[in-house]
């Protein structure tokens, strides 16, 4: 259940089950059955006046069948048409017709007295945006305050994107069908759905076999498999070693997150390292946690020589400078798993786009001259160099740094520079995308807002470089870490600061834990 569909893909799987034998008038009925049993819930008992707005394709068509059904069980429902009904096509035209009071002009008059609006204007096969009347309309609705109800998508969000073209309906509830679209998850569309309910239409779950999709909603299902649960007799050292570079004295803080979320995680053991001002602040705070003063690049190469020390951190208070791109090759030249956060990326900033990282590119330059310019290209070829997985868990911030201006929606954009770096992204936000350079992408959505916090990315780092000194594949690690990232902060609740986080984790984990399959343990 957790894939997710395009448009387009979603109008391949009409087609293929049409060519499988079902009218498509039956997935318009049902689609706008969907329709009407949510609207039902959304009223305050039959004397509701309900306003169902339609457009001029299929979406208007299940809004018809959704007046209909609404109205055969008592309610008071009008119905409004974009358009000229002479205009309505196919299924569309079928089912007004079986509409038996008349159609008016949608216009903002349509509103007044109503409780209910059902906005079936446009949905999947929204081409252009949206103006004119139309989006006369569209802010006349939002204006309203009145409760939505949108069907598929509200009118003028993509599907595909979530973006906004021209104007959009801002439902309370939107009701789709058969699979979740990215537009549902992704912002700003998510917040425009409300809550989404799937409805089930009759398209069969075979034609996923057909449209192979490559995008699904974050779940433990899909990497819960590549989890590891500690076995008896298991050994430390079994479960990972992760290592986590600390910035500057006055930067530890961001090691101590990241190495708390490592530990919190699994990771058999964690080490913090850093220079002996750092680690001498650092020793005074932890406990379970090792210190080990290495500082440099030369000295981290050879600490990561040993190769139980599995997995690496680098980035969370680092500092921005030719060390920390010293120290990240350095890194990236070891057998070790490795997360790149914060300053690890801005390190390798393209100093065409930044001020500051050209100076500081020059200087590097000047003492490193055979090495190159730190530039992205240098990053992602060190990458793309190596055998074990790295991960990037850039916020829009830094992936701009890194990567750009990439065209197409974040999840694109994720897919894209996965592809050029060779590393898994997180590109992180309220819709937290992970992608994978094979194209599998991933678009988080149980992040509750108070998860914005200082510091909470330090954790996230920390918790996904747990899961690969667990030795957990990279996609499933940085995808598990994001959705335990969210499920701690909501469990702990509003009011959460990011040292809170790792401490809610184990609680996280035995849900999981006592959910998982029956034979795993
Ligand atoms: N697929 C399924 O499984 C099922 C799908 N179902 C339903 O069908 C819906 C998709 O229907 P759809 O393809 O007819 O597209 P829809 O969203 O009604 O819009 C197309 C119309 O709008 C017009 N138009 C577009 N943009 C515009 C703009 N900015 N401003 C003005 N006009 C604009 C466009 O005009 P054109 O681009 O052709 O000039 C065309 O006339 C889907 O969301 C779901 O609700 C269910 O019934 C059952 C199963
Ligand atoms: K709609």
């Amino acid at each position: 259940m957790n894939e997710l569909l395009t448009p387009a893909e979603t109008g391949e799987a009409d087609r293929l089950t049409e060519a499988g034998g079902t009218p498509g008038l039956d997935l318009m009925a049902r689609a706008g059955k969907a329709v009407a049993d949510v609207a039902a819930l959304m009223t305050r008992g039959p004397d509701t006046r309900i306003a169902v707005l339609c457009g001029p394709g299929n979406n208007g068509g299940d809004g018809f069948v959704a007046a209909r059904l609404l109205r055969n069980v008592g309610f008071d429902v009008r119905v409004f048409l974009l358009g000229d009904k002479s205009a309505l096509k196919g299924d569309a035209a079928e089912m007004a017709r079986r509409w038996p009071l008349p159609i008016r002009a949608a216009t903002p008059d349509a509103l007044q007295s109503m409780y209910l609006v059902i906005d079936a204007l446009f949905g999947a096969g929204l081409s252009r945006p949206i103006e004119g009347d139309a989006a006369e309309l569209v802010e006349a609705v939002n204006a309203s305050g009145l409760p939505v109800l949108a069907v598929d998508v509200p009118s003028g969000v993509d599907g595909a994107s979530g973006e906004v073209r021209g104007v959009a309906i801002k439902a309370r509830r939107t009701v789709t069908f058969f699979r979740k679209k990215p537009g549902h998850l992704l912002m700003p569309g998510r917040d425009l759905c409300g809550e989404v309910t799937v409805a089930d239409i009759g398209i069969p779950e075979s034609v996923l076999e057909t449209l192979k999709p490559r995008l699904h909603e974050n779940a433990p299902g899909i990497w819960i498999s590549d989890f590891n649960w500690p076995t008896d007799g298991g050994h430390k050292y079994d479960r990972g070693h992760a290592v986590i570079v600390s910035g500057p004295a006055l930067q530890t803080g961001a090691a101590r997150l990241g190495a708390r979320g490592a530990l919190r995680a699994g990771a058999g053991v964690v080490t913090i390292v850093g220079n002996s001002t750092a680690t001498a602040i650092i020793a005074t705070q932890v406990t379970s946690i090792m210190v080990r003063s290495v500082s440099g690049a030369k000295a981290l190469s050879e600490f990561l020589r040993d190769q139980r020390r599995n997995a690496v951190l680098i980035g969370p208070g680092a500092s921005v400078g030719p060390d920390t791109v010293a120290d990240v090759l350095a890194i990236l030249k070891s057998s070790a798993s490795v997360v790149l956060d914060a300053d690890a990326l801005t390190s390798f900033a393209d100093p065409e786009d930044d001020g500051d990282r050209a100076e500081a590119s020059m200087g590097f330059l000047a003492r490193n001259g055979d090495r190159g310019p730190a530039q992205p290209s240098t990053l992602f070829a060190a990458i793309k160099g190596r055998q074990a997985p790295v991960v990037m868990t850039p916020h829009e911030g830094e992936f701009k740094r890194l990567f750009g201006e990439l065209p197409g929606s974040k999840v694109e954009r994720a897919r894209t520079a996965a592809e050029q770096s060779g590393a898994v992204i997180i590109l992180k936000g309220t819709d937290t995308v992970i992608a994978a350079p094979d194209g599998r992408a991933i678009i988080n959505s149980n992040a509750p807002s108070w998860l914005a916090t200082a510091g909470s990315g330090d954790v996230l780092a920390g918790i996904v470089t747990g899961l690969l000194a667990q030795r957990m594949p990279a996609f499933e690690a940085a995808s598990a870490a994001v959705w335990l990232h969210g499920e701690a902060a909501s469990a702990f609740g509003i009011g959460l600061i990011a040292e809170d986080l790792p401490d809610v984790l184990p609680k996280v984990l035995q849900k999981l834990y006592a959910e998982k399959p029956r034979g795993r343990r």
